[in-house]
C-alpha cells in the first residue's frame, strides 16, 4: 500500500500482505460458507442515517461507562485470540493500545501473552474473556489469576460447544500454538493431521456439555461481576438475566461459529428490549467505522460497545 492505511478495510489489506496465508486466514475467516460473515456487516450497509442539522457539535463528550468503568467512548477491544501470531509482541502490545485510546480491553482465554505479563503491561482497566475446559480446575486456575492480576470482569463465551468449522483452517492445517497460560497444565498444541490443529484443540478440551449451571459455579470461584457473550435472542436473553449475570454481550463470534446465526445488528433491539434495562448490553459483530457505533447506539442500546479490530489486523501502539 502506497499510502498509510485510513481505515478497517486498509489495514485489513495491509495484513493480507505482511501475514502467513495461514495466520491471514485464520483471523479473517468464518465458518462455513461465510453466509453471516457478510451479512455482519452488509446489515450495518443497510442501515442509513437520518441527519439532522444546526445541531452544536463544537463539543462532543463520548465518554461513557460500563460497569462503573469510565471509558472515552463507547468503542472496546473484543477478545480475539492469539494476537503473537501477527506480532511478536501480541497481547501486550493491544494492552497497551487500548490503555492509550482510554478503553478496556477483553483479554482472549487463548492469548499468546499470558494474563500476568498482560496485566503488568501497564495499568488500565481489563476484562477476561473465559471458555470453560472439561478440565474446569484449569479454568478456573486462569480465572482466578485473571481475578488476582486485577482484572476486573469475566466474559464467559458461550457460543462454542464446539469450534466453528472453518474450512480455510483445514485446508492450511492451521497449527495451534502451544499457549503460555496452559503451559504445565495442559497440551494446546495439539497436533492434527487431517484438518485443523485449531479445531482439534477445542474439541479435545473444551466442555461441549456446558449450560445454565455453569453461571452458579463461576459465581462460586470468582467475585469478579459475570457477562455472558454470544446471546441472540429474546429467550436466552432473559435465561441469562434470570440466571443472575451482570452484562450481556450481542455477538455471533465475528460468523466464526455457527454460519447462518443472524447478522448481530439485525438481532441487538429484540436483544436490549427482552433484558429491559436490567443489566448493560454489549454488542459485536461487522463494526467496521464509527457510523457504525452510532447506528448500534441509535437502535436503542445504551449500555456500552465491544468493538473488534480484528478484520484491521491486532492494533496495538507498536503495530505497523
Ligand atoms: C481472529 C479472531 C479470534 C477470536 N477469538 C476469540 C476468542 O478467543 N474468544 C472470544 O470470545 N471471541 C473471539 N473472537 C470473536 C470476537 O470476540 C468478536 O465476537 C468478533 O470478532 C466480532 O465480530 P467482528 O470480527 O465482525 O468485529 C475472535 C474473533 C476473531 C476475528
Ligand atoms: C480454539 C481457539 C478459539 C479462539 C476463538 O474463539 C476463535 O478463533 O474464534
Amino acid at each position: 500500500m502506497e499510502s498509510e492505511p485510513v481505515n478497517v478495510k486498509e489495514f485489513q489489506e495491509l495484513a493480507k500482505q505482511v501475514l502467513p496465508k495461514m495466520y491471514y486466514d485464520y483471523y479473517a475467516g468464518g465458518a462455513e460458507d461465510q453466509y453471516t460473515l457478510k451479512q455482519n456487516v452488509e446489515a450495518f450497509q443497510r442501515i442509513t442515517i437520518r441527519p439532522r442539522i444546526l445541531v452544536d457539535v463544537s463539543r462532543i463528550d463520548m465518554s461513557t461507562t460500563v460497569l462503573g468503568h469510565e471509558i472515552s467512548a463507547p468503542i472496546m477491544v473484543a477478545p480475539t485470540a492469539m494476537h503473537q501470531l501477527a506480532h511478536s509482541e501480541g497481547e501486550v502490545a493491544t494492552a497497551r493500545g487500548a490503555a492509550a485510546c482510554n478503553t478496556i480491553m477483553i483479554l482472549s482465554y487463548n492469548s499468546t501473552c499470558t494474563v500476568e505479563e498482560v496485566a503488568s503491561s501497564c495499568n488500565a482497566v481489563r476484562f477476561f474473556q473465559l471458555y470453560v475446559f472439561k478440565r474446569r480446575d484449569i479454568s478456573a486456575q486462569l480465572v482466578q489469576r485473571a481475578e488476582k492480576s486485577g482484572f476486573k470482569a469475566v466474559v464467559l463465551t458461550v457460543d462454542a460447544p464446539r469450534l466453528g468449522r472453518r474450512e480455510a483452517d483445514i485446508k492450511n492445517k492451521m497449527v495451534a500454538p502451544q499457549l503460555k497460560n496452559f503451559e504445565g497444565l495442559l497440551s494446546t498444541a495439539v497436533n492434527s493431521n487431517d484438518g485443523s490443529g485449531l479445531e482439534a484443540y477445542a474439541n479435545e478440551t473444551f466442555d461441549s456439555s456446558l449450560c445454565w449451571e455453569v453461571i452458579g459455579w463461576l459465581r462460586s470461584i470468582t467475585s469478579l461481576p459475570i457477562l455472558v457473550k454470544g446471546v441472540l435472542t429474546h429467550e436466552d436473553a432473559r435465561m441469562a438475566v434470570e440466571a443472575g449475570v451482570d452484562g450481556i454481550v450481542v455477538s455471533n463470534h465475528g460468523a466464526r461459529q455457527l454460519d447462518y446465526s443472524p447478522a448481530t445488528i439485525s438481532v441487538l433491539e429484540e436483544v436490549v428490549h427482552a433484558v429491559g434495562g436490567k443489566v448493560p448490553v454489549l454488542f459485536d459483530g461487522g463494526i467496521r467505522r464509527g457510523t457504525d457505533v452510532f447506528k448500534a447506539l441509535a437502535l436503542g442500546w445504551k449500555a456500552g460497545c465491544i468493538w473488534s479490530c480484528s478484520k484491521g489486523g491486532i492494533w496495538g501502539e507498536t503495530c505497523t
